[in-house]
Parts: structure tokens; C-alpha cells; sequence
């Protein structure tokens, strides 16, 4: 049987859902109640306040929504096919959807695997229609209630509705309805999952607090697995370009992956050069309009956007968690520490000063200013997935720049939805554009450093890329900040508190699985303590709970990929076979993901790979000294100088050592230096400059200087020369 363009047969999978068309009928619907009731009450009731504030989407409520589901961003196995459905409306309700027809009952497990991409694209679009339709006082009066229903394969005809009640018998009421049209039409075998979220007179942002997770629930009962997040809104499967979410032009995905479980987590597209000549281009406009807000008006973005982090942090850092594998413990400090830098950015936005600098010359007056540097390229690691664009997005957007951003395929999705708050803090269409590649990263990385309209490259990565990237920015004379890999020595003297040392070189160490770039790599200690150091260490790393970092108790999760967990076994082989000794752990553990074990590993000769290259993994490298002289020979001994670190109490060393250290960061009896405060960077070959998030209260001798996050890499220093006075 057909209604409204859907087959209601048994066997067949729906998915029910608020979608298009039901807009422009709602309202003609109600306009021809208002009419023939004549009432001039309800007309009164259009400029209620509490409907004063319309949503994210703009444009009249009787276009079409340009929010249909996509059949071609989701691969549907074959016999599975997305139906357009009208929505049906009775007297009291309107119950619009999407379906999704299954010729062959077989295929039902095939649906399995791909619902949670159709579901993930459908929760998307709910809470924006519902709140576009809430919006209007007529459709919310008209609609009463409009439903939200899911509709799928079960044993046996169930009907669920959410909230169960709420005193007002709207959702049970059309909840009763909708089953007892199922019921007429002799669909048997489905589960409906109808969700109601508004209606009556009550309404208010109380009420539309509900839909999400009320979309959550409704996902989780009909069987398809999400990532458990409050609002599946924030998960996008496409890149960001001039505001619109978009596909790859060849149609090809990357797959995205959670490293605890290998379970594919969804893909977004494999854009390439013409996508990122189209992004750029759409900073290019962007960038002159957005050039001209006052600080201040970048300022208040900056913050509606750091609340809205702030707001959605526990779902931040359930994505940072799913695709990159940190524990969830370290994934909010993670979505903490970006949203920080966002407001750091923020404030820093209202001090951008200039100066006036006094000239021999009596009818002249010189005053610098500064002006933002025009479009930014970002590209950015995946250890840290929201922190390290948000370091560099931040500074951009406060100093008046437009972007491009470039994630990492690994960790696409955390960049994603900071991309979506920064449009929900009502940041400009083209300001922030998203590119997600994989195998056309080169194209895509030289255009992003090569065009013209892009006036800076801002890059986090390891040292060969930034060293690829560097000379292709060259070309055009841009300005580039670079972070790049490090190789951090840990030197423990023999007048170290050892507690406070080894509890340093654990959070040093292991934060993020080994894989931050100031993570220690090579420990050196002094051999009056080094027994005492390392079977305390030993001990403490013995007692990590290794595992998916949702589950509770779990200290340490995976690492990224298979490439990481063979990377971290050659260092261990390596050293291994120069006599060093496995004090715990050393091998991959045997289970599914990409897990290694942590490990301690003693007597580790100088020439060991893992003293030579930065390993990015969970192995606590020792190696015995005797003198203070010799330590640093051997700390400095390395292209690299991003972080070390040193435990003594004698302050005269401690200085020396300090300043000794050939690294733009040093901690002294600390293992924990990050924070947003600090000027962040490396010397040598770990990256150009210091990057300093204070630089704007810097002398404007240093604006010369190279690399770095601070809002002043992001702004041009112009002299204007006033004469004829
Ligand atoms: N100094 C810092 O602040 C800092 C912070 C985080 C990570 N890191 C470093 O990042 C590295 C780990 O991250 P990673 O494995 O993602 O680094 P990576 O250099 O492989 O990748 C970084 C970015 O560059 C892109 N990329 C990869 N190959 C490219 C190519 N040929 N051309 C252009 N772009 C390319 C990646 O897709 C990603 O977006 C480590 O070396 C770590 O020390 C440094
Ligand atoms: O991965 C390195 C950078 C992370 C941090 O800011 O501590």
C-alpha cells in the first residue's frame, strides 16, 4: 500500500524523520484555520517574545528547506534504496519522513552497517528543521504537535514515544494516532519511535532543549549505534567550503576509523584541488567583509563560540575519543584546552594596538598599525584534533583572517564540528572552510601554500612535512608559522626529588599514549639514582589500564594506526638488540585496535633509533649518565629542539641546565608544560620562531620573528607616515 509516496509494507525498514515540504504546508494549513476563524488573538500571538529569536537557518519558512537527505553522500549496499516521502498530515498531525525501502529482508544487516550514516545525516537535520519550524509562531500553533518518527524492522509492532509524558498528552496523543493509522494501513512489524517536541502554548527554549536527546534516544532504541553523543548534529560527513556542506566533486570518501575497536566510524570526502581552489577563493570574498569587523565584534563571536565549546564539551571530546582513541578523561581536557584557546583569541582580538613612533622629522607623524594578514591555510595534526586547529583558528579569526582548513584524515570529524559552532556563533559564511583529503594531499597541501589569495601557512606535523610545505610557501614569499616534531630529553640529576620525577616523566611520557610532540622521548638518568628511578617506574607503568578509552577505569588507549604500533616496535627490536632491557611491556597487545603495551625499557645504548628519532609512542627510553656535562651533549645532540625537561633541586644547576637546553620550551621539575598561555614552540628543526599567545603585549622588535600562534602571525605591521602638517 502507498501513502504519500511510501510503501507502508511489512518487511520494508523506514526511517521517519522532520524533513522538507512540511514547511510550506504547515503554514497553509494554519493560514486557512487563521482565516476562517477569524482570530484575531492568535494573530496577536505572532510577536510573542519568547519566539523573537529565529534560528541558525535564515530565508522564508515557505521555501523548501535545502536540507535534504543525500543518497549519494551515504553508500547504500545494493537493495536498499532512499524513498522521497510526503509527509502525512490528519486533522491534529503531521508526521513527515524520509524512508528507506529494503526490497530484500536479507539486507536488513546490510542496513545495520550503513544506518548510522543515514541516521547520523537525518539527527542532523532535525534539530535545524524543528527549530526553523518553531521559529514561526503559525507553524508551531498549526503543527500541533508535528512528530518526529523512526521507523524500522522489529519482531513485533512497538510504538515509543519520548518524552514518555510530560503532562501535556501532545506526544502520547500523536503517538496513538500515528499507530492507529499503522494499524488501518495493516503495517505490522515495525518499531516506530515517535519523538515530540513541542506543541501547545508552552512553548520556549526549555522545550527545545529535548530534541536532541530525544533524537539520541530515538537512535539508540532503533538499533543504530552512533557515537553516544547528546547532539548527533555535530557530526558531519562532508568538508565546509563558503558555508555549504559539501561532497567530494569525484563522489570518493576517506573512511574514518576508531583505533580502539577498528570500527569505521563514517567517511567524509576526498576533496582535491579544485575543492581547495573553491575554498580558498570563498575565504578570498570572505575575507572582505570579514577584515572589516571591529575587534570588538570579533571578539563577541569569539565568545558566543568558546560558550558554545564550552556548552558542547562532552560530546567534543566523545568525538576527539572516538577517532583518535585518547581516553575520554583526556579528551575533555583536550576539548577544554581548545575552547581556552578560543577564548584566549577572543580577548586578545581587543588588544591588537598600534603605536606611534615619534619622527626627527617635525611634520611628520608615524604611526604603525596592524591589519589582518588575509587568508590562513591550516594544517594540522591528528594527536591533538580540535586543540591544534583551535590554536591557530582562534588567532586567525580574532586578528580578522579568513581560513582554510586542512585535518587530518585520521581526525576529520572534531574539526568538522568546530567548524559547525563557529557557524552557530555566527561566523560568517567562507570564514572557516573545511578540506578533508587523504590521498590527494599533495595536490591539495601546495595549492593551500602556493596560491596567491592564501597570505599564510600555519602548519602543526612532523618535521619532513613542515619541511615540504616550508618550500612550497617560499614560492610566494608567505608568511608561515610551523610546529613540528620534537625529541624531548628528561634528564633526572641525582639531587632530583624522585616521587616528583617519576610522577613527571609519567605525565610526560604517557599523555596521549606517547603520542604528543612534548612528550619525553630519551630519559636520562644520573646513575646514583637510576635503580631507584626505574623499578619505580617500572611499577607505575605495570599498573596502566590499556583499553578503548570510553570504557571506565581506562588510563591509556591506542595508538592511531598500525603504522604507529610498527614504528613503536622497531624502537623496541632496535633497542633491544643494543642490550637494553624490557623493564614492562614491549610488544603490541593481542586484542582488536591498534594498542602497544606501555613500556619501560632500561640500559638503552646512546646510539638506539629511539634516542635518534622521535618515537610517538608509549616506551619510557632509559639511558645512564654520569655527568652534568655529558647529559646535555647528549640532550642536544638531536636536528630537533622542541621541549625538555630536568629534575634537580640545586639551583645553580638548574639554571645552567635551563639555559644549556637547545629547545624553545624547558620543564623544570615539571613534566607538564602545555597551557594556553605560554608562548608554545620548538628551535632547530621542531619549527620557526617562538610562538608566542602573548605576543601582542611583545615588544614590536619581536614582530619580525617567525612561526608561532600568537594573534600578532596573524596581522600585517603597516607604517603610516602622516606629513604635510
Ligand atoms: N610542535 C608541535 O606543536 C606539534 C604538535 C602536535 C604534533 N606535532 C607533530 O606532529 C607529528 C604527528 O602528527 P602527524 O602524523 O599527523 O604529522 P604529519 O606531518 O604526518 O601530518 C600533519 C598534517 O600534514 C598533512 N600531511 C601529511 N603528509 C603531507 C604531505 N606530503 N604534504 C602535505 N601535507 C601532508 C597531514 O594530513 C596532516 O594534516 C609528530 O611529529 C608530532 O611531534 C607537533
Ligand atoms: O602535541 C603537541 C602539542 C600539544 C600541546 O599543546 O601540549
Amino acid at each position: 500500500m502507498s501513502v504519500n509516496g511510501v510503501e507502508w509494507t511489512p518487511g520494508m525498514v523506514c526511517v521517519f524523520d522532520g524533513l522538507e515540504n512540511v514547511t510550506g504546508r504547515v503554514v497553509q494549513w494554519y493560514e486557512q484555520r487563521l482565516e476562517s476563524m477569524k482570530a484575531g488573538e492568535e494573530l496577536r500571538e505572532q510577536n510573542h517574545p519568547h519566539l523573537a529569536e529565529r534560528p541558525h537557518l535564515d530565508g522564508s519558512f515557505t521555501t523548501s528547506l535545502p536540507l535534504s537527505l543525500n543518497p549519494q553522500s551515504v553508500e547504500l549496499p545494493g537493495g536498499i534504496e532512499l524513498v522521497e516521502a510526503e509527509p502525512i498530515v490528519d486533522r491534529k498531525s503531521v508526521f513527515v519522513g524520509r524512508a528507506c525501502r529494503i526490497s530484500d529482508p536479507s539486507q536488513v544487516i546490510a542496513f545495520a552497517r550503513v544506518s548510522h550514516l543515514i541516521t547520523e545525516q537525518i539527527a542532523r537535520q532535525v534539530p535545524l528543521i524543528l527549530a526553523f519550524l518553531m521559529a514561526d509562531r503559525r507553524v508551531t500553533k498549526a503543527a500541533h504537535p508535528i512528530i518526529n518518527a523512526w521507523r524500522c524492522q522489529l519482531a513485533a509492532p512497538t510504538v515509543y514515544t519520548h518524552p514518555p509524558d510530560n503532562g501535556d498528552d501532545g506526544e502520547s496523543a500523536a503517538g496513538g494516532r500515528l499507530a492507529h493509522l499503522l494499524q488501518i494501513l495493516d503495517v505490522k512489524d515495525v518499531l516506530v519511535v515517535v519523538t515530540r517536541y513541542f506543541g501547545g502554548t508552552l512553548l520556549g527554549a526549555d522545550r527545545f532543549k529535548h530534541i536532541n536527546q530525544a533524537a539520541r534516544d530515538a537512535l539508540e532504541l532503533g538499533g543504530f549505534i552512533e557515537l553516544g553523543l547528546r547532539e548527533p548534529s555535530l557530526l558531519f560527513n562532508q568538508g565546509l567550503i563558503g558555508g555549504k556542506w559539501v561532497e567530494s566533486k569525484s563522489g570518493a570518501t576517506i573512511s574514518v576509523f576508531n583505533p580502539a575497536t577498528g570500527e569505521k566510524l563514517g567517511t567524509v570526502p576526498e576533496m582535491g584541488l579544485e575543492e581547495t581552489k573553491e575554498a580558498i577563493n570563498a575565504a578570498g570574498r570572505a575575507f572582505t567583509t570579514w577584515s572589516k569587523t571591529t575587534a570588538k565584534q570579533r571578539h563577541d563571536i569569539l565568545i558566543k563560540f568558546y560558550n558554545l565549546m564550552k556548552e558542547h564539551d562532552d560530546d567534543l571530546a566523545r568525538i576527539i575519543t572516538h577517532e583518535n582513541g585518547k581516553t575520554l578523561a583526556e579528551a575533555k581536557g583536550e576539548s577544554a584546552y581548545s575552547a581556552s584557546f578560543i577564548e584566549w583569541f577572543a580577548e586578545e582580538a581587543v588588544r591588537t594596538y598600534g603605536e606611534h613612533i615619534p619622527s626627527p622629522f617635525g611634520n611628520i607623524r608615524n604611526i604603525v598599525i596592524k591589519q589582518p594578514v588575509g587568508v590562513v591555510s591550516i594544517l594540522t595534526p591528528w594527536n591533538f584534533p580540535s586543540a591544534m586547529i583551535a590554536r591557530k583558528l582562534g588567532a586567525a579569526l580574532a586578528a580578522g583572517c579568513t581560513t582554510v582548513i586542512k585535518p587530518p584524515p585520521e581526525t576529520p570529524f572534531s574539526a568538522l564540528a568546530l567548524a559547525e559552532l563557529g557557524r552557530r556563533a555566527g561566523i560568517p559564511d567562507g570564514v572557516i572552510n573545511v578540506v578533508t583529503t587523504q590521498k590527494n594531499v599533495n595536490d591539495v597541501a601546495k595549492e593551500m601554500c602556493e596560491s596567491k589569495t592564501v597570505k599564510k601557512v600555519t602548519f602543526t606535523g612532523s618535521t619532513p612535512v613542515a619541511k615540504l610545505l616550508y618550500k612550497m610557501a617560499a614560492s610566494t614569499i608567505k608568511k608561515i608559522s610551523i610546529e613540528a616534531g620534537g625529541n624531548a630529553p628528561f634528564i633526572v640529576f641525582d639531587d632530583a626529588n624522585i616521587e616528583q620525577a617519576v610522577e613527571g616523566a609519567i605525565l610526560c611520557k604517557f599523555r596521549g599514549t606517547g603520542q604528543t610532540c612534548v612528550c619525553a622521548n630519551r630519559i636520562y638518568v644520573q646513575s646514583n639514582v637510576y635503580a631507584e628511578f626505574a623499578s619505580r617506574l617500572a611499577e607505575r607503568v605495570a599498573a596502566f589500564k590499556v583499553g578503548n578509552g570510553l570504557e571506565e577505569g581506562i588510563t591509556h588507549g591506542p595508538l592511531i594506526h598500525d603504522r604507529a604500533v610498527e614504528k613503536v616496535m622497531r624502537h623496541v627490536n632496535d633497542a633491544v638488540e643494543k642490550g637494553a632491557q624490557i623493564l614492562v611491556g614491549g610488544s603490541r597487545i593481542d586484542r582488536l585496535g591498534t594498542f602497544f603495551a606501555p613500556t619501560v625499557l632500561s640500559d638503552v645504548p646512546a646510539n638506539a633509533l629511539v634516542n635518534d628519532e622521535e618515537t610517538f609512542g608509549p616506551i619510557a627510553a632509559l639511558t645512564k649518565f654520569e655527568t652534568e656535562e655529558e647529559v646535555i651533549k647528549l640532550a642536544n645532540d638531536t636536528d630537533v629542539g622542541l621541549a625538555g625537561y630536568f629534575y634537580s633541586r640545586d639551583v645553580g644547576r638548574a639554571w645552567r641546565v635551563a639555559e644549556a637546553l637547545e629547545v624553545g620550551m624547558v620543564g623544570a621539575n615539571t613534566g607538564l608544560i602545555s597551557q594556553t598561555v605560554i608562548p608554545f614552540g620548538g628551535i632547530k628543526e621542531s619549527g620557526i620562531g617562538s610562538p608566542c599567545n602573548w605576543s601582542t603585549i611583545l615588544d614590536l622588535s619581536l614582530l619580525g620573528r617567525e612561526g608561532g600562534h600568537g594573534i600578532e602571525e596573524y596581522m600585517n605591521t603597516k607604517l603610516i607616515a602622516f606629513g604635510g602638517l
